[in-house]
């Protein structure tokens, strides 16, 4: 190994990345990769690894943005972990590397970046998609990923009411009590979801959680999770009436249940909205299907690097 790669923990990479950073530094790379120009973005579908024997995957997402001269790759495990199990249902790692040499320079938490770069994509689906007016948030499930969402969404966004739905109760209040703003806690999706402005989906679920008919005509729904192609959380109907808007359609058409399952027509990529090539239709029903990318992990482990250095 030429040079020894700096190691950057979670703890490290928790106060180095903000939110503000995160949000725009997203929207330019999403907004690339939507034009599929090989001289700006470099990003092949992620490799997925079953475990079967452990319920489990591990995906490798490699990245390059090539004006901006960043090399990544992040491995990311993910689990359907028992209710209760000890260990975490994801864990990654992201290297980043030197592309004229070829040698990673750094090695840092991925946890952390999957946590926060996912909600503000999502953040940034809900800027350009929310109806007029939006003043209902629900969340489904009440896990890292609802966490991230709710500080992001909270920060950029004055909703009046924040509804929260997950399996088991105790889970859904003990996340009201960890976070600072109010919360409604809901015993069914139909409750939080019914009258809702935005949704978002942030479950480890198997099968649909979200039904068309609870859902609020012009709403828009993030659906982060089911990122398999025979996983959903969305039902047909839902799928099938709104305008489907997605991270990378390529991602979508092979990861995806709820695309694939639903036949649902993709619209457009998230960035081809960002970049002017397709409108947000934000008075209609819309869901932004996210899977997560390589591109999203490049620049988020460019960001802390370049604030770790700043504070060297
Ligand atoms: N789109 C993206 O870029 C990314 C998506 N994800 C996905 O987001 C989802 C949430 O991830 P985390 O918050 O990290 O997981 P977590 O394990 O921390 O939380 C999962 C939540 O889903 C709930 N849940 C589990 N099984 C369920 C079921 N059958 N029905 C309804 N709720 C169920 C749990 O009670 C918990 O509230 C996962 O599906 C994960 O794979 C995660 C990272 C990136
Ligand atoms: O983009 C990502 O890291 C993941 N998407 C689904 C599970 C992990």
């Amino acid at each position: 190994m030429a040079e020894i790669p700096v190691l950057i923990s979670r703890d490290e990479v928790k106060g180095l990345l903000k939110y503000s950073d995160l949000v725009s530094h997203l929207e330019v790379a999403l907004a690339k990769f939507s034009k599929r120009n090989a001289e700006e973005v470099i990003q092949p579908l992620r490799t997925i690894l079953p475990l079967e024997r452990y319920n489990g995957f591990l995906g490798v997402m490699p990245a390059y943005m090539v004006q901006e001269n960043i090399l990544a790759t992040k491995m990311v495990s993910f689990y359907q972990r028992d209710e209760g199990s000890d260990f975490p249902a994801h864990q990654a790692t992201v290297l980043l590397l030197d592309p004229q040499r070829g040698n990673v320079t750094a090695v840092m938490d991925g946890t952390v970046i999957t946590e926060k770069r996912t909600a503000a994509v999502s953040a940034i689906s809900t800027k350009f998609l929310r109806p007029p007016h939006a003043e209902v948030l629900c969340i489904l499930g009440s896990g890292s990923q609802a966490l991230s969402h709710y500080e992001i969404l909270t920060q950029m966004f004055s909703f009046k009411e924040i509804r929260l739905w997950s399996r088991r109760k105790e889970k859904a209040k003990m996340f009201s009590s960890k976070v600072k703003g109010p919360v409604t806690v809901c015993s069914s999706v139909k409750n939080a979801a019914e009258g809702a402005d935005v949704i978002i989906t942030v479950t480890m679920a198997k099968e649909p959680v979200l039904q068309g008919q609870w859902v609020k005509p012009g709403a828009h729904i993030v659906a982060v999770g089911a990122c398999r192609p025979d996983w959903r959380e969305l039902d047909d109907d839902l799928m099938r009436e709104a305008v489907v808007y997605v991270d990378s359609r390529e991602a979508a058409s092979s990861e995806s249940g709820d695309v694939i399952l639903s036949g649902a027509v993709v619209f457009a990529e998230l960035g081809e909205v960002i970049n002017g090539s397709k409108p947000a239709h934000s008075e209609r029903t819309t869901v932004f299907k996210s899977l997560g990318m390589g591109i999203q992990d490049a620049v988020s482990a460019k960001l802390v690097f370049d604030q770790w250095k700043s504070q060297q």
